[in-house]
């Protein structure tokens, strides 16, 4: 009986540790390349398996395939039936192990929940809640795994963390002043989240415990330096334990007085930030700076926090942590190793692979392919990191856990995270949120690029897009806006201008239908790294560090050192005039270049750096060899000019014809340098215009992206610098004196990651 019918497959593959049984009729399921099973859109009988996958450790691959009923092999059939049986009877008893395991952890989640259950009442007595939010002493405490710790050992949780009964949510909510955004189209209502929430736990480890711990299914291998999958059950089960809470020597550094709880109180969260650039290893634009330094913001506040990058070069803090996964890529093996940096506070984790070596100067470069096989390695393999990347020796697991995903270079991570995981009740409470750098760059491509991301059938729909400009195309970012739980974008004023069909760049729409979940935090800056008292590119050549109190002896010196450096003449009365920036349409280095021959026509002198488009490189260089008197310009990236630039300065100018939030604005006024800028997105949100007769505001804006509106605007801040020496001061102090850490900013995206989590 050779029949199909008849055909039974025992598949004893420790292929990515997936056990396939063919079952009559069971209904049929496929497994994605992640090897996690999903039913396709037809029926294919001869590929019809059900699939359990059993554990992944992967490391060799042996598949037998038994036919019964084919006569010819009849007696060798019966001898690998019985070794078969046998082999079937050890796993089944190494599964019933495993399930033991995971109703041995349920039982203890219980008794969390219950002990949460018990610590919201004593939460909800106002007096000991008023004491425990506003950071005083109380003598215990709990986090949010529901562990109570005294005052003495305060540490943030770092593990699985069940959420709050919702009488204990919606005290906090009003004591913190915080809300709990929810949609107005949500179906659960907020005081049943955090049941509802809990009993879905529940119900998912049962799920879980049928399926057994999917999750280490979902890589094409791993490394002989993996530990065995017994080890990571193990392991696994550990990390929900009070004792490692504990023990983890690798938690957030708490600023100040370690003896304070976190900021975050109850809202403790281990959060993954995941970008294809971060300063200072890796830096393009200002998506670097922001991945560089949000999340030691969100440290600081007791998160758990771990920053997943590219690994284009080799970075002395960095150490190989020894973990191989292998991913298929567009049919290609693709090997990925991870080094690990513990920085203040934050666990970097860098993903080494052929594919970004030696990039850094070329992220976004090379064939659209090859961007997209990037893109793709990266998310896939990001995704799974919690899982697979100890830091300080015990992995993130998926406890608590929330993905910040940025710009569409990991729009993919949301949609990986749903297709091969939430949709099979994996992660479920997993969140991922993106951030909006910039949605002029999209990831688009010919609709024939969703063959190569690796998703179930269905899911071209959320790529799928047309408009005017592309046609009928595919589309990484309207994907993951579509996908993530939350958006946020980098300011107020681009938050709005996105729905705007000039401000969407055709995903406007895709803006629209998903506007409640969409928020604007503008942007901090890493008062470390860009700040006058600490600057470490202003300690040599005739620079120096000053502050407010120093401005007027500190900026001058930093402002001769730089025109010394420059080669311009060294004169303390001329308005020094600086632009620093990507050259290209979105920064309007054209409506600069317009500008010029009236600039030129002023006692000033103009500084830009700059590197992007060719022409617009070539025109830079044309302005100083006509100009050479009064212009320079440094075509090329180098962070130790912008910093003396910012410095040195009196002025910055940023014509941007549109600017998501602009942390150069942000820098200057830091510096005490005085911005002048098109009124757009978060220019308008960030500087706020000088009046002279309330003698207010920190700079100089105009409303279009026009030559003529520049020089007028520019005009004013120029008469402003020689005749009236004390509102110029005014402004300059004014601009110091702001709080632009990332303190405030990391405190509003924790308002959305809590929300995001509660959010069904
Ligand atoms: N030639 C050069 N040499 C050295 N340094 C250079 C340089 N050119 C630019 N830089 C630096 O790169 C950063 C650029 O910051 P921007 O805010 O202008 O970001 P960008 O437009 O790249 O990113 C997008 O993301 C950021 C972060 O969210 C948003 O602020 C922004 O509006 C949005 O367009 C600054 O730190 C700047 O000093």
């Amino acid at each position: 009986m050779a029949g199909i019918g008849a055909l039974r497959l025992v598949v004893d593959a420790k292929m990515d540790g997936v056990v396939m049984r063919r079952t009559a009729n069971r209904g049929p399921h496929r497994t994605t390349a992640a090897g996690v099973s999903y039913k396709p859109a037809e029926d294919d009988h001869l590929t019809r398996f059900s699939m359990r996958v059993i554990r992944g450790s992967g490391r060799g691959r042996r598949a037998r395939v038994l036919c019964l009923g084919d006569a010819e092999s009849k007696g060798d059939a019966v001898e690998d039936s019985e070794a078969a049986l046998q082999a079937t009877i050890d796993k089944s008893k190494k599964v019933l192990q495993m399930q033991r395991d995971l109703l041995q952890q349920i039982a203890e989640r219980r008794k969390l929940v219950s002990s949460i259950q018990n610590t919201s009442v004593a939460v909800t007595n106002p007096e000991e809640e008023q004491v425990s939010l506003e950071g005083k002493k109380s003598d215990r405490s709990t986090d949010t795994a529901g562990v109570k710790y005294s005052s003495d050992d305060i540490r943030p949780p770092t593990s699985y963390a069940p959420p709050p009964k919702a009488e204990t949510l919606q005290t906090t909510t009003s004591a913190t002043g915080k809300v709990f955004d929810k949609p107005a189209s949500s179906k659960t209502p907020t005081s049943d989240v955090g049941f509802a929430k809990q009993d879905k736990i529940e119900n998912s480890k049962h799920v879980q415990s049928e399926n057994l711990p999917t999750f280490f299914s979902t890589s094409v291998g791993t490394s002989a330096s993996e530990p065995d999958s017994s080890e990571k059950i193990n392991f696994l089960n550990n990390r929900v334990s009070s004792k490692d809470i504990h023990t983890e020597p690798n938690l957030p550094v708490l600023q100040g007085d370690d003896k304070k709880p976190p900021l975050a109180g109850l809202n403790v969260m281990n959060v993954i930030l995941v970008a294809a650039e971060c300063a200072p290893w890796s830096k393009t634009g200002g998506l670097g700076d922001v991945a560089g330094a949000l999340p030691k913001a969100l440290a600081r506040r007791g998160h758990r926090v771990m920053v997943v990058v590219p690994r284009y070069g080799n970075y002395v803090e960095a150490q190989d942590i020894g973990i191989r996964k292998r991913y298929k890529v567009d049919g290609q093996d693709m090997e990925v190793t991870y080094y690990h940096a513990f920085i203040d506070g934050v666990d970097f984790v860098f993903m080494d692979s052929p594919v970004f070596q030696h990039m850094e100067s070329n992220i976004y470069g090379g064939k659209r392919e090859d961007i997209l096989k990037r893109m793709v390695l990266f998310c896939k393999a990001a995704v799974e990191v919690p899982w697979y990347v100890p830091c300080g020796g015990v992995c993130y697991g998926d406890g608590n856990l929330v993905f910040i995903a940025n710009d569409w270079h990991t729009s993919l991570l949301p949609v990986y995270l749903k297709a091969y995981y939430r949709d099979n009740g994996l992660m479920t409470y997993t969140r991922s949120v993106l951030v909006i750098h910039n949605i002029a760059h999209q990831g688009r491509g010919p609709v024939d690029d969703f063959s190569k991301v690796d998703l179930p059938g269905h899911y071209i729909d959320l790529f799928r897009m047309y408009d005017p400009v592309g046609g009928e195309h595919f589309n990484i970012f309207a994907a993951g806006l579509k996908t993530a739980d939350r958006v946020i974008t980098v300011s107020h004023g681009y938050a709005w201008e996105l729905k705007t069909s000039e401000g969407g760049w055709g995903l406007h729409g895709v803006i629209n239908e998903n506007h409640w979940k969409l928020s604007g935090i503008v942007n901090g800056i890493d008062t470390q790294d860009w700040h006058p008292s600490r600057d470490v590119h202003l300690k040599t050549d005739g620079y120096t560090n000053y502050s407010i109190e120093t401005l007027k002896i500190g900026k001058p010196q930093c402002k001769a050192a730089l025109q010394k450096e420059l080669g311009l003449p060294v004169r303390g009365d001329v308005p020094l005039i600086g632009f620093i920036g990507r050259l290209d349409h979105q920064k309007g280095v054209d409506i600069l270049a317009e500008a010029i021959p009236w600039m030129m026509g002023q006692d000033v002198q103009l500084v830009m750096l700059g590197t992007g488009r060719d022409d617009l490189e070539e025109m830079l260089k044309n302005f100083e060899h006509h100009h050479r008197e009064k212009v320079r310009s440094w075509v090329g990236f180098s962070v130790k000019v912008a910093h003396r630039i910012t410095a040195g300065a009196d002025i910055l100018l940023m014509p941007s014809r549109f600017e998501p939030c602009g942390l150069n604005q942000l820098y200057a006024m830091v510096y005490g340098t005085v911005p002048v800028v098109h009124a757009v997105g978060g220019l308008r949100d960030t500087v706020q215009p000088f009046d002279p007769y309330s003698e207010s505001g920190v700079g100089w804006t105009f409303n279009r992206a026009e030559a003529g509106q520049l020089i007028h605007a520019l005009g004013n801040c120029l008469l402003t610098y020689r005749e009236y020496k004390t509102s110029w001061e005014g402004i300059q102090r004014r601009g110091m004196s702001q709080d632009l850490s990332w303190d405030q900013a990391a405190q509003k995206y924790e308002e959305i990651l809590v929300a995001a989590k509660y959010q069904w």
